[in-house]
């Protein structure tokens, strides 16, 4: 099972989510930024890692929220979200194509990742 970060970025009730570009795979959804943790890599440092190589912006991780897994058929994947806030720095769109910041209710027009609509309803529930 491949194991993913997201970031749950808040910033007045709106939360931060990212396109994935033409090219990737899951290309022209929506997510929470993050990706693969690397080997011998905690989940906090691999959120921080995958923010600054996506968008440039230095974040801290304040805490765990929610875990799910989600079958993709050809793979599945374990998807650890963690609350974080951004501390340095301004979005530069590397892997994506365009960033928006919404709220829970507005993410429900968005074509989502597959996963993310589990960890969305997730969401609704504790925040
Ligand atoms: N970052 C992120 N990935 C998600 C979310 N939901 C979801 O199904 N995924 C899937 C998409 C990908 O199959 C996988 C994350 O891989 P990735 O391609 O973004 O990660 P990466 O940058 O480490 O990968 P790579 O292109 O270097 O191989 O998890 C989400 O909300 N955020």
């Amino acid at each position: 099972m491949t194991q993913v970060v997201a970031a749950i970025i808040k910033k007045e009730n709106k939360f931060l989510l990212a396109r994935r570009a033409k090219h990737k795979v899951h290309g022209g959804k929506w997510e929470f930024p993050g990706g693969k943790i690397d080997l011998y890599e905690t989940p906090e440092q691999a959120v921080e890692r995958e923010l600054y190589e996506e968008f440039k912006v230095k974040t801290e991780t304040l805490k765990h929220l929610v875990t799910i897994t989600h079958d993709y058929k050809d793979f599945k994947i374990e998807l650890m979200a963690f609350e974080s806030v951004v501390t340095e720095g301004d979005f530069e769109l590397n892997d994506h194509d365009q960033i928006a910041w919404l709220s829970l209710e507005e993410i429900s027009d968005y074509e989502l990742a597959e996963a993310d609509r589990e960890l969305v309803d997730k969401l609704r529930t504790i925040l």
